[in-house]
């Protein structure tokens, strides 16, 4: 509790002097101004947040939570519940998507064992179960307040060793069957969405079952009554470990003043908890990429947040984050490696 509590109180805002001064080298340099788009917007946010206009995000890390769910077993996802365990083996093995996409980005893959139902004796795997998966959210809450607040943690702590070796900007990814259903929950009680508005296939659930999976989130709902004004009561009751994990790191990365940048469906659910806790917390997340999940522009239209890709993904693990490293980088490469109009002895009609 209190490692929560100290990190929401660590979280301050922008750094205006650092965006004006960014924003003033981006409108010099040897180009129409404005003409590279969103990636001034971010280069001029990463200078707000790290409050260095020369910043840089050469050293980038992916943290993927992986947890099982107890909802399971009211048939709301398609595929198997084991696969949660094997793609977390996957991770360390490097063969999954996220981690293609990492190697490609020069970007280390941090894979934590949060809740899956196994054990799982890989080396490379964080073991913080909390435990073997969640309890069915349709029965009665998914998991209890302190576990809701050990969840937080452990992603703080993950996210601060990660800073504390050198990362300089972070990404969330996730793996767990059924977590949209549990993040559909999450976004409909704080956004107070209507399941059915928010609801999506997840990982191939046959589009006829849609509404099934929509009254499974309505009776969990009706059943826990979780406060939408109080996160943690709404993560403990309709939530998951990796998305609480996730919180964590989103709310470590804010209290540190670094960039982190949000994956797919399952993510926006945890800015949601990370955004309630701390408003703040939004200025230092940089989303990736619209998903495909049903639910997801209501979510980032709550969020206030742009996507900057929007290429049709639904994977989750962290893959489009990770995709958005390349252009998170560019920002950074604009700044310090183009000159100025003035340098180039250039005055614009
Ligand atoms: O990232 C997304 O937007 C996304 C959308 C749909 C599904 N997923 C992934 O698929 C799994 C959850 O789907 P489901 O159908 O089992 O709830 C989970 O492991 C996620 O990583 C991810
Ligand atoms: C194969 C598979 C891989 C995944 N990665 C994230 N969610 C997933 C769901 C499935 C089914």
């Amino acid at each position: 509790m209190q490692l929560m509590k100290d990190t929401l109180k660590a979280i301050g805002g922008l750094d205006q002097k650092a965006m004006d001064a960014a924003k003033a080298r981006v409108d010099k340099l040897v180009k129409p101004p404005g003409s590279l788009g969103r990636i001034e917007d971010i280069a001029i946010q990463l200078a707000g947040i790290t409050g260095d206009v020369f910043t840089s995000v050469d050293n980038k890390a992916v943290i993927v939570m992986a947890a099982d769910h107890g909802v399971y077993s009211e048939g709301v996802a398609p595929n198997p519940q084991a696969i949660t365990a094997i793609q977390t083996m996957n991770m360390v093995k490097g063969v999954t998507g996220v981690c293609a996409f990492a190697k490609q980005a020069g970007a280390k893959v941090v894979v934590v064992d949060i809740g899956v139902m196994e054990d799982i004796n890989l080396a490379g795997i964080r073991n913080n179960k909390i435990r073997y998966g969640t309890s069915n959210m349709r029965k009665g809450p998914a998991m209890t307040r302190e576990e809701a607040i050990k969840s937080i943690e452990i992603g703080i702590e993950v996210a601060n060793e990660e800073i504390d070796k050198g990362a300089n900007c972070l990404a969330i990814g996730e793996m767990g069957i059924s977590n949209t259903t549990a993040s559909s929950a999450i976004i409909a009680v704080i956004g107070n969405f209507k399941p059915q508005e928010v609801v999506g296939v997840g990982a191939g659930l046959p589009i006829h079952q849609l509404g099934y999976k929509a009254e499974v989130i309505r009776d969990a709902i009706n059943h826990n009554l979780p406060n939408s004004k109080d996160a943690i009561d709404v993560l403990a009751k309709v939530g998951g470990f990796e998305i609480g994990g996730m919180a964590g790191v989103i709310l470590a990365a804010a209290a540190k003043r670094k960039p982190v940048v949000i994956d797919g469906f399952i993510s926006y659910a945890s800015a949601f908890i990370a955004a309630m806790l701390e408003p703040k917390a939004k200025d230092f997340m940089i989303v990736s990429h619209m998903t495909a999940e049903k639910g997801g522009a209501k979510a980032l239209e709550y969020l206030g947040k742009k996507p900057l890709l929007d290429l049709g993904l639904r994977l989750g693990e962290g893959s489009g984050a990770v995709l958005a490293f390349n252009i998170l980088e560019a920002a950074t490469y604009m700044v310090k490696e183009m000159v100025t109009l003035e340098e180039s002895g250039i005055v614009l009609g």
